[in-house]
């Protein structure tokens, strides 16, 4: 692929696809012992590599770009967490990355900018940290943001099943450059081409896909079901954990993704949405909030201005926001 941000995307794809192998050697490792035990602790060595991973790449490549990520090592640089921070360590030796652990702390606090500048990547090195665990969806979500709005996304599920021509393997990536369409890529197979992917061209809201978050706790079930009986939407809402539910839209698996607010006081977080929006938008899609706004990033790490994420194929869109208002949701 050639155009603008032809070296960022190389480097965000590598960055990607090392962090991806990083999160799925850890998730080997997740026994149901642990999940039963609520031990989040393997989903924080997998945070902490992914995210020493790609800001490592990222100060590489472009050491003058800030980096807004979801985490930083301050927990991890407690004086008892030392076999923890050599957890880390392990990990990254995997994928070929050796550290010291003031160089690995040093990597992950690279990401730890949180003001707004002109250009600057904003990462989310496991989104879906429920699914990571119950060895479901999840992805990496890393994406350049220059004057306000995502010029490149790139997302990494590695649960996630391709679609032709890879036969439905699991492990896909995304990518999309501002005006230049988004795209699928193979996680398996680095050296595959990749292959443009396309919304949907659904119409007749009783026939939409919808999906949303797993947990009700992060999107509204209840609103989502009042909407889908007021469109005559008959099939049942796919559920899935991360970012995955923007891929699905893009690649038209899916005609709606919506995040419907449960509580006032929680902002969206730009890491959770930066990239999905752009390779929805450049699928061809739709992406708003409850009052058909723009999504705003130009506020540091939370969407501060914005409520609920909808994201549509683009004809469903005026139906779901206007009967969303009618339902006193918008
Ligand atoms: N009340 C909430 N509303 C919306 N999103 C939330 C809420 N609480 C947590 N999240 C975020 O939802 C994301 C996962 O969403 P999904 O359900 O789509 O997989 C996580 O990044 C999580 O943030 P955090 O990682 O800080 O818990
Ligand atoms: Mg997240």
């Amino acid at each position: 692929m050639s155009g603008s941000y032809e070296n960022e995307l190389a480097v965000a794809l590598e960055a990607v696809r090392a962090a991806a192998e990083v999160c799925q050697s850890v998730q080997a490792s997740i026994t149901p012992d642990v999940l039963e035990k609520k031990d989040r602790s393997p989903v924080t060595v997998a945070d902490y590599a992914s995210q020493a991973v790609v800001c490592r790449a990222l100060a590489e490549a472009f050491p003058d770009d800030p980096v807004i990520g979801e985490e930083d090592s301050a927990a991890l640089q407690q004086p008892d967490q030392a076999p923890f921070l050599n957890r880390v360590k392990e990990e990254l030796g995997k994928v070929g990355i050796d550290g010291t652990p003031e160089e690995i702390c040093g990597w992950i606090d690279r990401g730890g900018q949180s003001e707004y500048s002109n250009r600057f990547w904003t990462l989310d090195p496991i989104d879906g940290t429920k699914g990571f665990l119950r060895g479901e969806q999840y992805a990496i979500a890393l994406a350049l943001i220059v004057d306000g709005k995502p010029q490149l996304g790139v997302l990494g599920c590695p649960n996630l099943p391709t679609a032709e021509p890879w036969d439905g393997q699991p492990g896909c990536l995304f990518s999309a450059v501002a005006g230049e369409g988004a795209a699928t890529w193979s996680m398996e197979d680095s050296d595959a081409a990749p292959v443009m992917v396309r919304v949907s061209e659904t119409s007749d809201p009783a026939s939409a896909v919808m999906c949303e978050s797993v947990e009700s706790g992060h999107s509204s079930h209840g609103h989502s079901a009042q909407l889908a009986e007021k469109l005559n939407i008959s099939g049942q809402p796919v559920r899935l954990d991360s970012q995955a539910k923007y891929a699905v839209v893009a690649r038209g698996e899916a005609d709606m993704y919506l995040r419907l607010p449960t509580r006032k006081d929680y902002n969206e977080k730009i890491w959770d949405h930066a990239a999905g929006v752009l390779v929805v938008l450049e699928a061809g899609g739709t992406v708003t909030d409850l009052a058909g706004r723009e999504l705003d990033f130009t506020h540091g790490r939370e969407l501060r201005e914005n409520r609920g994420v909808i994201v549509t194929n683009g004809p469903l869109h005026s139906a779901v926001l206007e009967t969303l208002g009618a339902i006193g949701v918008a």
